[in-house]
């Protein structure tokens, strides 16, 4: 294939067909003014017609692959998260139903598998991938997700975006567009999968380099990923079917808030292709739709929030505890998913909740996701450094949750471009930060408190070595820490069996639970 490059048939250097240089064709005046070709162009046979004439093409399929194409842009130029900027999207342009869910999957499903297509596409163009501008480069990787990950017919695959390149980028980067994803079709997932991976460890001896360009992770991922296996009890072995299940779009789950609402009465307002959840007790499991549409969810009762999180969130709430049990502390609470559930475990317990939170507008958050919460069972939203709340308040609570902010490597398949942006060194930043935090914890909470070490991430830097260092550092300004067992916590309020390695944390992980991959050390203070 190599030497054998997919050109414009309208331009013999083959660069404005997507190369670098290829925006010069949005100027050409061969073109209307929405960067299609004019009818002399067509009719003098330099245009490679798409396999459906535009008449046949669905208004609804282009509306769905265009906004995808925006959310792609948004990511790449503006450093956008994608689900922050598709929804509205799709609420502006009015795309709903089955045109919204193919939007959603064609934009996030590309996102997240941007590593392999990339391998692909190098391969399908015979040109290195920096010498593609990046607008044609994401029409590419759009197109390789509805050939390759998406049930689309290739036929479709292939001219409606080619469309969309014309549109968007002009008719010689449609050329090129069409006759690299030609050759895309050409194989399917399981031949490209070996081609790219044999590209990647030719010698067939760094399964690193290979799991990182098949399974679409940045390489340093696949180590820390492989290495928190390995460190919280499971086998290395694992590797690629954790990767296979960060690449999965995840279902969308809810829980159903102690006292505000019955889990079942939640399982019947979502209908009937809800299920309950496999994990946590009162999670209801969407097939698919807004859950914004129940009533449940829109006046707070319930939430969207992943198994794992509910899991942890009880776990706290359930710890064996000696002596009052009042005072209940949220320390890095925003935007107040556990908070919410921690609120209404606490009306149902006696106690009331403290909801800390560093950033004021995601302190406002906290305030929404608490506004259904029973009478008496929030004390205060407040507003501050959760660093110092210990020595602000030392002793005060009884329980204590610190959901640390982390790289988020344990939710890679909930934010789908978020492994492309973390680096090794956001590691070291948050290291600190985790370090204080958990400190600060160990302070607020009275001696015979529980304090809750949460992260969605499972990466051994900020799971074990955080709580490691924080007890020693206790130890060493007074405070004696014990580490309780989370397993069995965890198992008492689990909806049912759980496949947990013999330690005392608890390790989610999604290729297992189907959870996000939440961390859980439980301490106790002496
Ligand atoms: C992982 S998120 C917490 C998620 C939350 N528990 C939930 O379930 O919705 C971490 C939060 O910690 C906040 N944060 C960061 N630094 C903080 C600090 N020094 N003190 C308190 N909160 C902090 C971040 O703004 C972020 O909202």
């Amino acid at each position: 294939m190599s030497g054998d490059r997919p050109r414009s048939s309208g331009d013999s250097s083959g660069a404005s067909s997507g190369g670098r240089s290829g925006s010069d064709d949005r100027r050409d005046d061969r073109r209307d003014e929405r960067g299609r070709e004019r009818g002399a162009a067509r009719a003098a046979g330099r245009v490679q017609r798409s396999a459906q004439a535009p008449s046949q093409r669905s208004r609804h399929g282009d509306a769905a692959r265009s906004a995808a194409y925006d959310v792609l842009r948004a990511v790449d130029e503006g450093d956008s998260y994608a689900n922050l900027v598709l929804p509205p999207l799709l609420r502006e342009r009015r795309i709903e139903g089955r045109d919204a869910a193919f939007a959603t999957e064609l934009a996030y499903g590309t996102l997240r598998l941007r590593g392999r297509y990339d391998a692909i596409v190098e391969q399908a163009a015979a040109r290195e991938l920096a010498s593609i501008d990046p607008p044609v480069l994401d029409l590419l990787r759009l197109g390789a997700h509805q050939l390759l990950g998406m049930r689309v017919p290739a036929h479709a695959a292939v001219s409606e975006t080619v469309g969309l390149a014309r549109a968007r980028a002009g008719a010689g980067a449609s050329q090129f567009v069409n006759a690299v994803l030609r050759r895309v079709a050409e194989r399917d997932l399981g031949t490209w999968l070996t081609t790219i991976g044999d590209a990647a460890d030719p010698g067939d001896s760094d399964p690193v380099a290979r799991l990182a360009v098949t399974q679409s992770h940045p390489a340093w991922v696949v180590r820390a990923l492989r290495e928190s296996l390995v460190g919280h009890g499971r086998g290395a072995d694992e590797v690629a079917a954790l990767l296979a299940a960060d690449n999965e779009a995840p279902r969308v789950t809810l829980v159903a808030r102690p006292g505000l609402v019955e889990g079942a009465d939640l399982l019947a307002e979502a209908g009937d292709e809800a299920t309950a959840g496999a994990v946590a007790p009162d999670a209801v499991v969407l097939r698919g739709g807004d859950p914004g549409r129940l009533p449940a969810v829109r006046s707070g009762a319930a939430a969207v929030q992943d198994e794992g999180s509910q899991l942890v969130t009880l776990a706290l709430a359930a710890a064996p505890l000696d002596g009052p049990d009042e005072r209940w502390l949220d320390l890095c609470a925003g935007p107040g998913g556990k908070a919410g559930l921690l609120a209404a475990l606490a009306g149902r317990q006696g106690a009331r909740l403290v909801a800390n939170e560093v950033q004021p507008h995601r302190a406002r958050l906290v305030e929404q996701a608490l506004r259904a919460a029973p009478d008496g069972a929030v004390e205060q939203v407040r507003t501050g450094d959760g660093r110092t709340l210990g020595d602000e308040e030392p002793g005060a609570y009884d329980r204590v949750l610190v959901d640390a902010p982390c790289t988020g490597l344990g939710a890679l398949r909930r934010r789908p471009e978020s492994r492309w942006r973390r680096t090794p060194a956001d590691l070291a930043t948050l290291g600190v930060l985790q370090r204080e935090l958990l400190g600060s914890a160990l302070r607020a909470v009275r001696p015979g408190g529980v304090v809750a070490y949460v992260t969605c991430s499972p990466h051994l830097a900020e799971t074990r070595l955080v709580v490691t260092d924080a007890v020693k550092a206790a130890g060493r300004a007074g405070l004696a820490v014990e580490v309780l067992d989370a397993r069995a916590v965890v198992r008492g309020v689990a909806a049912g069996p759980l496949d947990l390695p013999e330690r005392p944390d608890v390790q989610l992980w999604p290729h297992v639970h189907g959870t996000d991959a939440m961390h859980l050390t439980l301490l106790r203070r002496l």
